[in-house]
């Protein structure tokens, strides 16, 4: 039996390039596309099995954002298959993104324009709205709902004598600054976006001390920007199209221009080839596209802050060890030296303090 690979929001983007460069390599793969639209997800299949006519490829229905969705499509990957080698929780949302043109004007003369221009801090906010389970979307969508699903894939990903990857599509527009301990579905604040791709980085470091010993080793990816249906979000696309041939020319100070899906899979790609017990938990593996366009992955560390590191260890938990709670209530409970978030009384978050 070949590898089975499990991509969510594969009908599109980065996801659907990624699809379409791992059955290039490996052409007994056994790739399910987990996408929450069956029509997009149906032409993705289609799009792939022309390019790769003998590709074994099929679709499991899954939106992340939902809490009941996201277990009933586990129970059918748990039915249909009896491994899972790589998990990429790729799927993300920014909706609703407003650009801060006065801060990209004062940006572009500070000396930090390219620092600017390569994460995008401090230029743009979202408006959040809510799931149907009453939580956060973006928060729901780019980071709950897949830490359901790898709870939830927990038996096909922890094999006795095998190891399997998880990997993250996050972001270099994580930002320590966007994350807050006392407001971690980012109710508050205007940077859903920037704050669930930082708590993914945590995510991800803390499901590596949790599940290394079991085999399962978690990465998180930059993809650089790439134009997709994310980014034509942010501006109206006769303004992408003006400002097009300036991107292309700040590739030359920015290897993260990545632009094109192909290029922004790059890192995703690079970790299927790579031994996951070589990898290092505290990197985030960037792809990068060079000025004359050839692509490699670089590891840089994860931003943690100097004095406090923040570790979420998620954990899934007997109802009756938590009382009270309320329907997508993600509350918090303090417990020196944790804080724990708890949902439906079932699923809590463990985010640890160290000094
Ligand atoms: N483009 C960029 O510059 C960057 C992107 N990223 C990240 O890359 C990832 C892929 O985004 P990208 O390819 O750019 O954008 P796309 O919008 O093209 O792809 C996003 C994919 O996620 C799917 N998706 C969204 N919400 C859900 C959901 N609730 N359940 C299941 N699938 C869902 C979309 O499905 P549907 O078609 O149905 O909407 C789509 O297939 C995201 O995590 C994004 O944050 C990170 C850094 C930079
Ligand atoms: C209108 C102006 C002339 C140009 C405005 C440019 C900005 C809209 C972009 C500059 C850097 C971009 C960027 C992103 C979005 C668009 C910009 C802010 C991201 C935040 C998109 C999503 C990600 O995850 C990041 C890696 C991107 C970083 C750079």
């Amino acid at each position: 039996m070949g590898k089975v690979v499990l991509v969510t929001g594969a009908n599109s983007g980065i996801g659907l390039a990624l699809c379409e460069r791992l059955l290039s390599h490996d052409a007994q793969l056994q790739l399910c596309l987990g996408c929450r639209n069956m029509q997009r997800a149906e032409a993705a299949k289609h799009a792939l099995l022309v390019s790769h006519p003998k590709a074994q490829v099929s679709i499991i229905q899954l939106d992340v954002s939902s809490v009941h969705s996201v277990l009933r499509a586990a129970q059918e990957i748990r039915h249909r298959y009896n491994r899972l080698d790589y998990l990429y929780l790729n799927a993300g949302i920014m909706p609703n993104p407003h650009v801060d043109y006065k801060a990209f004007y004062k940006g572009l003369f500070s000396g930090r324009a390219i620092h600017m221009f390569s994460t995008g801090e401090g230029l743009l906010t979202q408006k959040d709205t809510l799931t149907s389970d009453g939580l956060q979307k973006v928060f729901a969508t780019n980071l709950f709902g897949h830490f359901l699903l790898v709870r939830e894939l927990e038996p096909l990903l922890c094999r006795p004598g095998c190891s399997s990857q998880v990997i993250w599509t996050s972001s270099s527009n994580a930002q320590r600054s966007a994350f807050c301990l006392d407001d971690i579905q980012h109710k508050g604040g205007v940077e859903p976006y920037s704050s669930s791709k930082y708590a993914s980085d945590l995510l991800s470091l803390a499901l590596n001390r949790r599940y290394n010993s079991q085999g399962v080793y978690s990465s998180v990816i930059c993809p650089g920007l790439v134009m997709t249906n994310l980014t034509y979000g942010i501006l109206p696309s006769f303004l992408w199209t003006l400002i097009m041939p300036l991107m292309w020319l700040l590739r030359m100070f920015t290897n993260t221009f990545t632009l094109m899906p192909y290029n922004g899979a790059e890192a995703l790609f690079w970790l299927f080839m790579q031994k996951p017990e070589t990898l290092d938990p505290l990197a985030k593996y960037h792809s990068l596209t060079s000025g004359l366009g050839n692509n490699y992955t670089q590891p840089r560390k994860v931003s943690t802050d100097n004095y406090v590191i923040l570790t979420l260890c998620l954990q899934k938990i007997s109802p009756d060890l938590l009382n009270s709670s309320s329907q997508g209530d993600i509350s918090l409970l303090f417990d020196e030296p944790y804080l724990i978030c708890k949902y439906e009384g079932y699923f809590y978050a463990q985010i640890k303090l160290e000094s």
